[in-house]
């Protein structure tokens, strides 16, 4: 996929104005609070119509202004479409090639990108909820029946540690446990085959990736932490078992403790680098690049599943990152559209081909 222009009006504090972005690496550059981020955020809007940023809809808004309109030309499914999104108070009107959408839900399926913002990095640096969101949401943005398994287990674990507390004061209701439990058995042994099969897909590519950024130095591994002991391989039928064995042994804890205290809500991931979990041993840099790798391998497994190579968004990706490091994402990358926002004069003078936009106080040039 390919945005081939896009425009915007009254879009946070973005002059209005309509960009052509090249084909290859665009680089957004600027000093601090001068709208680069606003800019990115602009192309992701179309993947379902909400910000990377957890902003609310009226926050998209220029402030003073009534609405804000975004309209997008692209390059997707072999053909040229169009989608706009006007923003107005807290509601959005959609329009995918000049068909009025009920939901911007309608976009999921037109539009691709991928996004690295720096809390992405939380990925790494932060606890095992997550990676297990980052797994979930790239399995669920590839099929809605994925997403169906999630709610479903989500559902059915709520209810479960509900009467699991009141277990402690009921034990007569002991036996009702079993009517949760067939469903979570079940959603929990199909998420976690998804989850697996995903993982040894995302390593594969993200391997690549890491081994590329940081210059054939350092090899990238990822290993699903299961708290039922289902490994990669497994059918669906065998981790069913083995969540059946787990929970059996783990009830009396369940209910001491007043929830369900092992199954896929307590799964990991661990990602190493060169043997060692990035999370402990890492640097800064090495954290960075192997949280890059990871989004560019999600880019290239959404890719490979959807037949539809994603845009890549980059937001102050540079930082931290030596000039070896720098170089790959500037000019390795250009078998797909890249957006890369940053502040730094020398990065711009590494782009060896592409497009620079330069934002100054919400001035595109
Ligand atoms: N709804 C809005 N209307 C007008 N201005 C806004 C709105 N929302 C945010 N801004 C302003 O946009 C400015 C630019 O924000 P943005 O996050 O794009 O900066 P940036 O260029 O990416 O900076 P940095 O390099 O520091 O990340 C901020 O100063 C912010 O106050």
């Amino acid at each position: 996929m390919k945005v081939l222009a896009l425009k915007f009006e009254n879009y946070r504090n973005l002059d209005d104005a309509i960009i052509t972005p090249c084909d290859g690496v665009n680089v957004i550059y600027g000093d601090n609070a001068q709208g680069k981020t606003n800019l990115l955020e602009a192309f992701w809007m179309f993947c379902g119509g909400h910000s990377f940023r957890g902003s609310k809809d009226n926050e998209l808004i220029g402030f003073g202004k009534p609405f804000a309109k975004l309209e997008v030309r692209f390059f997707g499914q072999d053909r040229e479409q169009t989608a706009s999104i006007k923003f107005k108070g807290n509601k959005k009107q959609v329009e995918i090639n000049s068909v009025a959408k009920n939901s911007a839900a309608a976009l999921i399926e037109k539009y691709c990108a991928v996004v690295f913002s720096p809390e992405h990095l939380n990925l790494i640096k932060r606890g095992p909820s997550e990676r297990r969101k980052f797994i979930d949401s790239a399995i669920c943005r590839e099929k809605l029946k994925n997403a169906v398994v999630l709610s479903k287990y989500n559902r059915t674990l709520n209810q479960r540690n509900s009467l699991l507390k009141d277990i402690y004061r009921h034990p007569e209701l002991e036996e009702t446990l079993s009517i949760w439990d067939n469903s979570l058995l079940l959603n929990g042994a199909i998420l976690i085959k998804q989850r697996m099969e995903y993982l040894q897909m995302l390593e594969k590519r993200a391997a690549e990736y890491h081994f590329g950024i940081s210059g054939g130095k350092e090899q990238l591994e990822i290993r699903y932490l299961s708290t039922t002991n289902a490994e990669y391989g497994d059918s669906i039928e065998q981790i069913h078992q083995k969540l059946y064995e787990t929970f059996e042994q783990s009830r009396a804890d369940d209910i001491r403790n007043g929830c369900t205290t092992k199954g896929a809500h307590r799964d990991d991931a661990e990602i190493l680098i060169n043997g060692k979990n990035a999370r402990l041993y890492a640097s800064q840099g090495q954290q960075r690049s192997a949280v890059l790798s990871l989004k560019l391998a999600e880019a290239a497994v959404l890719s490979e599943r959807m037949g539809e190579k994603p845009i890549i968004l980059l937001d102050d990706v540079m930082s931290e990152l030596d000039s070896k490091r720098q170089d790959f994402l500037l000019n390795k990358l250009d078998d797909c559209q890249v957006f890369i926002t940053c502040c730094e004069q020398s990065n711009k003078e590494q782009l060896k081909h592409g497009k620079i936009f330069n934002v100054c106080n919400g001035v595109i040039s």
